[in-house]
């Protein structure tokens, strides 16, 4: 077997911490992204192994068919409001206020859908994702509709950063599970996420952005050692973005 990168170590590691939260009869809020795609491996082999019945809320159509593959039953989000656990991996954590920045994978509206029905969110990242401040080491994703958007773009720049069109790997636009269009924002460091979140949603155009504030309950770090840490509990909430 081909060793892991410390990066997948961490990632493996965070994933079976994870999938020993789960409990028989849960419905789960699934999200999306290389270590939810771990997540949902090791909770397939708990489901293998100790005949577990689990429903999920997928974030993403490539989530859906690994969860229908580990044994999980899909359920609309319409037909269970309320879940009671939900997953996600994240491409920044900010340790303390637990802000985050999601969607470098594209699946950012239906993770925030997700994300507010959820009883208790864990976020499980590698130890690289941690900042100081959002928009450190990622562009903030911006999901918009395809009509006029360069038009929103261009109201989007105003907000300080550059938007950059998504290319999917064969040069034309990316497009979101929804259909819709993304722009990265890239940004110097954030210190106010909540003035900028709230800027981003007043423009037209704009579905959603990849800013979740005050939505996770837990954070799971891997690290390179193949060891695992939680990050210190949230004690104050922000807007939830509902
Ligand atoms: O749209 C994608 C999601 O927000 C992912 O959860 C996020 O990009 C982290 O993905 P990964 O676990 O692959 O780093």
């Amino acid at each position: 077997m081909a060793s892991r990168s410390p990066q997948d170590t961490a990632k493996h590691a965070v994933a079976e911490k994870a999938a020993a939260m789960v409990e028989d009869k849960m419905v789960l809020g699934l999200g999306s992204g290389s270590t939810m795609r771990l997540t949902l491996l090791s909770i397939g082999r708990r489901i293998q192994a100790e005949g577990l019945s689990l429903k999920g809320v997928p974030t993403s159509e490539a989530t859906a068919v690994l969860a229908r593959e580990q044994g999980i039953e899909l359920v609309e989000l319409d037909a269970r409001p309320e879940l009671d656990l939900a997953f996600d991996g994240a491409d920044e954590v900010v340790p303390g206020s637990f802000a985050l920045t999601k969607g470098l994978g594209g699946a950012l509206l239906r993770e925030k859908l997700v994300a507010i029905a959820a009883s208790w969110l864990v976020i499980l990242v590698d130890d690289g994702k941690l900042v100081d401040q959002l928009g450190s080491r990622s562009p903030i994703p911006v999901e918009v509709v395809p009509f006029a958007h360069k038009t929103t773009a261009r109201r989007l720049a105003k907000l300080g950063g550059e938007p950059v069109l998504r290319l999917a790997s064969d040069g034309t636009p990316f497009r979101s599970d929804g259909g819709n269009l993304i722009y990265d924002l890239k940004m110097p460091p954030i210190g106010a996420p909540e003035g900028l979140a709230a800027a981003i949603k007043g423009i037209t155009g704009v579905v959603e952005h990849g800013i979740f504030l005050g939505m996770a309950k837990d954070v799971i770090v891997g690290n390179a050692d193949g060891t695992t840490r939680r990050l210190p509990a949230v004690l104050s909430r922000v807007d939830n973005g509902t």
